[in-house]
């Protein structure tokens, strides 16, 4: 069974369009980062464990519904960066765990510079955040990481994905569901996503 979810939400669609336009400067770009990033986090979430509570209203009793997963956010470092404030919005009591993985240009091979991972997962749900999964070498050291650190349940959410990309990392890791907004046609022979959006990194922090 495929844990490949592409959203078909309208929202999501008229703000990625907006997002891939060259003409969109880094300021907006952020914003359509962080708020396409919680839409698809909101997707996501759906299957998190919950257990029945009664609430008090001021007119009687409630039967409610309280999380019982707890959550952990990855952001990818540096890209990932701009995914976790719309997500932690959402979950405010999300740790977020800091991995910094960088594309090397020649190999296209991720390199790992940071980790600010505790020793021991507090957590019962990783969301890895990244906007781009292109060859899948970033997102599956991510996968790598989390794995070896304890993390039993991991999602990847992303913006975009293209189709070696989304393979690889299905086969490296078949449990972690991969949710994105779209699936673009190829990679180029320099790694890039095309269509795509560019590179996110460089498209959110201005260093293009
Ligand atoms: O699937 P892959 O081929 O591994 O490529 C995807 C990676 O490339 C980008 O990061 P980049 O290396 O540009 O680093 P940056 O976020 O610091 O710009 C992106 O944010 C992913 O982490
Ligand atoms: O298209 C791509 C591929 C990798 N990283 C990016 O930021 N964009
Ligand atoms: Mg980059």
């Amino acid at each position: 069974m495929s844990l490949v979810h592409v959203s078909k939400h309208p929202l999501v669609a008229h703000k990625l369009t907006k997002l891939r336009s060259v003409e969109t400067e880094p300021k907006r770009f952020r914003e359509l980062v962080r708020e396409l990033s919680a839409l698809l986090a909101y997707e996501a979430t759906a299957d998190l464990l919950t257990r029945p509570v009664t609430v008090q209203t001021p007119m009687g009793v409630a039967q409610g519904a309280e999380l019982v997963d707890t959550i952990g956010l990855v952001p990818i470092l540096r890209a990932g960066l701009g995914m976790v404030e719309g997500v932690w919005e959402l979950m405010p009591t999300a740790e977020v765990w800091h991995l910094g993985i960088y594309r090397d240009e020649k190999t296209l091979k991720p390199v790992q510079y940071y980790n600010k991972l505790p020793t021991e997962p507090r957590v019962s749900v990783c969301l890895i955040l990244d906007p781009m999964l292109a060859t899948g070498g970033s997102a599956i050291a991510a996968v790598d990481i989390l794995k070896q650190w304890g993390v039993k349940r991991i999602k990847f959410v992303g913006l975009i994905g293209s189709p070696e990309g989304i393979q690889r990392l299905e086969t490296h890791h078949p449990d972690v569901a991969i949710h994105l907004a779209a699936i673009d046609e190829r990679l180029n022979n320099q790694g890039y996503i095309v269509p795509g959006l560019g590179d996110a990194g460089d498209r959110q922090f201005g260093t293009g």
